[in-house]
């Protein structure tokens, strides 16, 4: 592919992407870019057609319809040699024999033209010293790393990592996002897909958020959303003991005027009790969409949501999911 976005090359280009399996419309017609050394987190409940997407894009699953490049190839009928500057960490591990993690670390490496040396891989991925262990003997989140390892041990130029760090500890999951942030230097793009938000939030230069068969919402992940999905909330207990929260543009406003109406009435300390602001967390923003799609009323649910989810449905005038992100009452304030 030669197209160029924002001077950057498109390693993955898709339009208008359906699969089915039997009665099931998994892939409702999705369009999805991804850049050379940018980092896609595709997000969305169990079920949503993440995997079956990756699939497509490795060539290993038949899409039924739709444009799809990925390295300037149609996968299903790619030369060998695109297979070499892909790296593909699927879900589940496959069987790995009786070899240890160094064996296979460096039988995988001898594939590619340009492979990474073995060593730097155990390392990048905290194996080394488990390294002449029995990929069998491996703890479940060691073998997850061995599968990144042979994931990246052939210096993919796409990466493709379904649920790459289910079962790392979190000291494990830190050093997988400072490896992937090095890889992403040397120009990698990515392609991830994660039920942690936070990752999503770490990793990502854009999210998708898959929902319905159709990319409901896409933005850069401090964005998704739109801005009505990042409102603060402001939430106290009032001098009755009732909890009360509002959203608004200017908690510092509405936190003065509470404090001085608390002082005024001789409140300890001069403020309400319980006082808080806080904002829509990803996840909640995240959940907001979901449970909007789970209504049938998602299109145009993001910044860029409604490019593909837009056909046919009705644009929402302002954003309901922000609202129940932030699981809301009403500008008033009303008590949850
Ligand atoms: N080979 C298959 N035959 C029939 N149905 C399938 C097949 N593979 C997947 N599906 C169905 O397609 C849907 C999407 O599955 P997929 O694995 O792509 O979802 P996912 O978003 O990756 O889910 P998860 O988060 O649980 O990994 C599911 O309902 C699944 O049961």
């Amino acid at each position: 592919m030669n197209d160029q976005q924002n001077g950057r090359d498109a390693v993955v280009s898709v339009r208008g992407l359906t699969k089915r399996y039997r009665e099931q419309t998994v892939l409702d017609g999705i369009d999805l870019d991804i850049a050379a050394g940018e980092t896609y987190a595709l997000l969305g409940p169990n079920g949503a057609g993440k995997s079956t997407t990756i699939e497509i894009l490795e060539g290993i699953r038949r899409p039924d319809s739709g444009e799809v490049r990925v390295l300037g190839e149609q996968p299903l009928s790619a030369p060998r040699s695109w297979r070499s500057r892909i790296g593909v960490v699927a879900q589940g591990t496959g069987d790995l024999g009786p070899y240890t993690a160094r064996e296979l670390v460096a039988h995988f490496g001898a594939l590619y033209p340009r492979p990474r040396s073995t060593d730097e891989v155990l390392e990048l991925v905290g194996l080394t010293e488990h390294a002449g262990k029995r990929a069998t003997k491996l703890s479940g989140g060691q073998q997850r790393r061995l599968d990144v390892a042979l994931g990246i041990v052939g210096r993919p130029e796409l990466l493709f990592l379904d649920e790459p760090t289910t079962g790392f500890d979190p000291e494990a999951r830190r050093r997988f996002w400072d490896m992937l942030s090095a890889l992403t230097g040397e120009g990698a793009a990515i392609l991830l897909t994660t039920h942690y938000l936070d990752e999503a939030a770490h990793l990502a230069d854009r999210v998708g958020v898959l929902s319905g068969g159709r990319i409901v919402a896409e933005a850069p992940p401090g964005e998704l959303g739109g801005p009505q999905a990042r409102v603060p909330v402001v939430s106290w207990r009032d001098a009755t003991g009732v909890l009360r929260e509002q959203r608004t543009e200017r908690p510092a406003r509405l936190v003065a005027e509470l404090c001085g109406a608390a002082d005024a009435a001789g409140e300890p300390g001069g403020e309400p009790a319980e006082l808080e602001v806080r904002r829509p967390s990803l996840e909640q923003i995240y959940l907001g969409l979901i449970e909007r799609t789970a209504d049938g009323s998602a299109a145009d649910a993001g910044e860029s949501g409604g490019r593909s989810a837009g056909a046919g449905r009705s644009a929402a005038s302002a954003d309901p999911a922000a609202e129940r992100a932030a699981i809301l009452t009403d500008e008033n304030g009303t008590s949850r």
